[in-house]
Parts: C-alpha cells; structure tokens; sequence
C-alpha cells in the first residue's frame, strides 16, 4: 500500500509548549498513529515563541498576533518541522508564504469561561467597580460595553499562570477559553458565558494544522486530511474571511463566530470601541450545506457590513 501504511515514519510537530500548546499537539499525534495503524509515530517539537515570552505587555504593544506562531512556522519552513500545530485564534489572517491550514480538528467548546473565586456566575454579577483580569482587547471591551463601573487589569501568561493571579487576588475574575480550560481538564472552574453575550474570537476553540503542502508526500497529506472535521472547516473558512475582511488582529477589539443552530449556519460579528462605548455588530445565516466559499463569504459580508455600518468610526486598524 502507500509509504505511510507500509513502513515507519516520523513526523515532526511543532508546537508551543505551554501545558495546553502540549496537550492539542500530543492529541493530533495520537490521532496520526491511530489513523495510520501505527505506522506514522509523531514527534513533539515544541519552541518558546515570542508571545510566550510576553508577561504583562499587552499583545497589541509587542508585535500582534503572528507572535504566537511566528517560531514554529520557521521550523516548519526549513524543515525542522513536519507540520506545525496552533489554536487557530493565534494564527495571523496572512499565512506564510507556501504553508496552509491543511486541517482543523473537531472544534471544542467556543466559548469564553468566566471565573471567580466566589463562584459568581459571569461578569453581571461582579459588585460596582470590581477588578476583571483580561489581556484580551476583546474581552475587555465586551466586558466593558457589560459592565462600564468595572475595572480592567492586565493579565498575561498561560492557564496556570493566569489562574496563579487570580489566586493571588490580582483581580476579583477573569476569563479563560472553555476549549483550553476542557482540553487540560479543568473547565469545572469556569461557567462559560453564552456566544451572544460575548463573541468569541476567530478561531476561538479550533486547532489547526499547518505545514507546506509542497515539502510533504501524498500519503502524508492525506493522512493530515482525516484529521480535518467538515463543519470545524467551514467555521474557520467563515471566521477568517471575517478577520481577514477587517484586517484584525490584537490591536482590534472584534470577534466573530459561526455555528450552526435551527438548521441553518449562523455567523455573529461585532467591532468594539475599546472602552466598550460603541459596538458595531452584525448578524449573518448560510443554509446547512453551504459551500466553503459560500462560508467565507458569510464571514467576509459580516466585515463589510460592519464596515459599512462604522462608517469612519472603526477603530484604527493600526498594524505599524
Ligand atoms: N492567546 C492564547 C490562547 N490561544 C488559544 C487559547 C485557548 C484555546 C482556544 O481558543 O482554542 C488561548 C488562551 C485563552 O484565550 O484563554
């Protein structure tokens, strides 16, 4: 049969190696050697990127987005690695030249958890000018439109290392993703806040899989295909067409999702004043089997809208 089922084969993955970074890539090298009857064995390669590095900088201020994944893709380029494995909400609009998502696993859980040590349920409830921890632009503008009294603090660093803040009373809540919090098995200290409370991000709970088509063998590249999960696909096509239609990045409060409810495809988009002032949001539908295109046009339509509907108030798009 193909190479991959006939002999022994190593693929390498890339991936950050923070306890949730480990956690998507060690799962994507389980279902490699699975998918493959063994004969493909994965090999974790993980790099300290440069977001990794950040503690109390806000995103924004450091370079934006691709900082989370700007190491891995060199490996990936020059072949120290095979594919490379990130949360999609991390990877920049602009892949790098000659790589693709090749793959997006089944998406987990979108949503944003809330969590407080007094077991308040989300953000309404937080007593007038209560302290969130948040590095997130679009979690503190969404939290603000909320909640104007509140008081934003910066929080950076990884799941323990934000939970560690909380302990230590740097703040009275803060929020973490529900597919991070569900991946390490820990989503018992968040209640995830409803999607059209807070819009996640782009890409929010979705991994994807990266690597340079070109550089890898048929049997390779189909074997990276049955990881992929339809409908996970579909999403992400529709949530970075939105992202890429507003050219958004960290420095951006916005977030954008599509799900599917009642039988259809839907798609929320919003834009936010960073102190939560204004929102400019939009809602979208597709039919159940819309087509890729016909997704990131959803996607793409929400931007223009929104777009449109600003005017010449969008926030600035600053990528200096
Ligand atoms: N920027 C960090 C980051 N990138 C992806 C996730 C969560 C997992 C996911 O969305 O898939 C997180 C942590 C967080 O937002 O709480």
């Amino acid at each position: 049969m193909t190479a991959v089922s006939s002999s022994k084969l190593t693929l390498k993955i890339g991936t950050r190696g923070s306890p949730l970074a480990l956690a998507q890539a060690n799962a994507v090298a389980a279902d490699l050697e699975r998918l493959s009857n063994g004969a493909v064995t994965g090999e974790i390669v993980s790099f300290t990127t440069g977001g990794d590095k950040l503690t109390t900088e806000r995103l924004i201020n450091a370079g934006g987005k691709g900082l989370f994944t700007r190491e891995i893709d060199a490996a990936v380029d020059d072949g120290r690695c095979d594919i490379g494995v990130h949360s999609l909400k991390d990877v920049p609009g602009a892949l790098p030249r000659g790589q693709a998502l090749l793959a997006f696993p089944e998406r987990e859980d979108p949503r944003d958890g809330f969590i407080n040590r007094d077991g308040l349920k989300g953000p309404k409830d937080l007593p007038k000018g209560a302290t969130v921890g948040t590095a997130s632009l679009r979690r503190e503008s969404q939290t603000l439109a909320m909640r104007p009294d509140l008081k934003i603090v910066t929080f950076r660093g990884n799941v323990q290392t934000r939970l560690k803040k909380l302990d230590d009373g740097l703040a009275d809540a803060t929020y973490l993703a529900m597919a991070g919090l569900n991946r390490l098995g820990m989503a018992h200290v968040a209640t995830p806040v409803p999607i059209t409370e807070m819009v996640p991000a782009a890409g929010q709970g979705i991994v994807a899989i990266a690597a340079r088509p070109d550089d890898l063998d048929q049997d390779v590249l189909d074997l990276i295909h049955q990881l992929n999960h339809p409908a996970t696909r579909l999403a992400a096509m529709a949530e970075r067409a939105f992202l890429v239609e507003l050219d958004g990045s960290c420095r951006t409060a916005m977030g954008g999702h599509a799900w599917q409810e009642d039988g259809v495809w839907k798609f929320a988009g919003e834009v936010l004043k960073p102190d939560g002032s204004h929102r400019w949001a939009f809602q979208g539908v597709a039919q159940a089997d819309a087509s890729e295109s016909e997704m990131a046009a959803l996607g793409r339509g929400a931007g223009q809208q929104i777009r449109a509907s600003a005017g010449g108030n969008l926030p600035a798009f600053d990528d200096g």
